[in-house]
């Protein structure tokens, strides 16, 4: 198979030299040792705030994830998306309230973005599978174990499965709640019954911080968090730009999953995602979320 090593090899390294690690390398994250990875990436990662794909991000995540797949990890791919993209290709300022546009809207985008990643992909010799999913294959223990099934079996083939939200269908109903509502709390769900050793959150913040920085300059930004309580969420504030959901708060739900199953996750600033190389091989960037025991 012909490899590329076309422009977004280059600039990857560039940004990489260029990049100012905070602080040294961490004993905790080289004992994770994670083998089996999951990586979502928020629609503020991957769109610009005029709704348009922000390709260098892509290209640079496509190439990263490539490369831990070439260094023998099992990787998951969470990406959000979908209605951010729906909504650039439509030509629509903001999000269609009735629920049935929205599905048409996320329809549309998530074309797009699979598109898109089959492309960059590509280049890479990478090969990648979609899995749409909706809380009620979750909640089923025969359908949740054909999904697991069917993880099982791309990870075994070193396909990335490239998971979202099934947008275009999961509606909540009186007596059949089918949504996730965010991608946050789903990347962690699925990285507990994959039984992945770590997850890797990339949004438009540099991690978690004592308040919300967007709105206050003083806000400093927590290296480490050993437990999450009240006072934690008391912390959090909501999303960053309009095609975001849940801000903070749905980051800290998926961070107590982590911390339940005494695994752990990184919030990290998805600009550049090949920082995930830098933080893999122990330096200290963002915020660590990891128990003590
Ligand atoms: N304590 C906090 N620390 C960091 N970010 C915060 C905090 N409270 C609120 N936020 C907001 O959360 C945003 C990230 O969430 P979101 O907009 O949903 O992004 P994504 O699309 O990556 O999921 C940040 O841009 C920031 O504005
Ligand atoms: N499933 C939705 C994303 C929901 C979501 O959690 O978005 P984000 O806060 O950008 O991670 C979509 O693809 O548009």
């Amino acid at each position: 198979m012909e490899i590329d090593i076309s422009l977004p090899v280059l600039y990857d390294y560039c940004n990489i030299s260029t990049l100012e690690a905070k602080g040294e390398v961490t004993e905790q994250m080289r004992q994770i040792n994670a083998k089996r990875i999951v990586i979502k990436v928020g629609t503020s990662t991957l769109t610009h705030s005029n709704g348009k794909l922000n390709l260098q991000a892509i290209d640079q995540l496509c190439y990263t994830l490539s490369g831990l797949v070439n260094e023998g990890k099992e990787v998951v791919l969470v990406s959000s998306g979908a209605i951010g993209v729906g909504l650039g290709i439509l030509g629509l300022q903001s999000r269609p309230v009735a629920i049935p546009e929205q599905q048409a809207v996320a329809s549309v985008g998530q074309t797009q973005l699979m598109t898109v990643y089959q492309q960059r992909f590509s280049v890479y010799g990478q090969k990648i599978g979609q899995i749409l999913l909706t809380h009620d294959v979750v909640d089923y223990p025969i359908s949740r174990q054909n999904a697991l099934n069917t993880f099982e079996n791309l990870l075994q083939l070193n396909v990335i499965p490239i998971v979202n939200e099934n947008d275009a269908i999961a509606v909540d109903e009186l007596d059949h709640h089918t949504k996730f509502g965010d991608n946050d709390q789903l990347s962690a769900i699925v990285a507990k019954a994959i039984g992945a050793d770590l997850l890797i959150m990339l949004s438009d913040i540099d991690g978690f911080y004592d308040k919300n920085p967007r709105k206050f300059d003083d806000a400093s930004l927590i290296d480490r968090v050993t437990e999450i309580d009240d006072a934690t969420f008391k912390l959090a504030g909501g999303r960053g730009t309009k095609f975001g959901t849940g801000g903070m708060i749905t980051k800290l739900k998926a961070a107590e999953i982590m911390l339940e199953t005494k695994k752990a996750m990184v919030l990290a600033n998805g600009e550049n995602p090949s920082i995930i190389f830098k933080l893999l091989d122990g330096t200290n960037l963002g915020t660590l979320f990891m128990g003590t025991d």
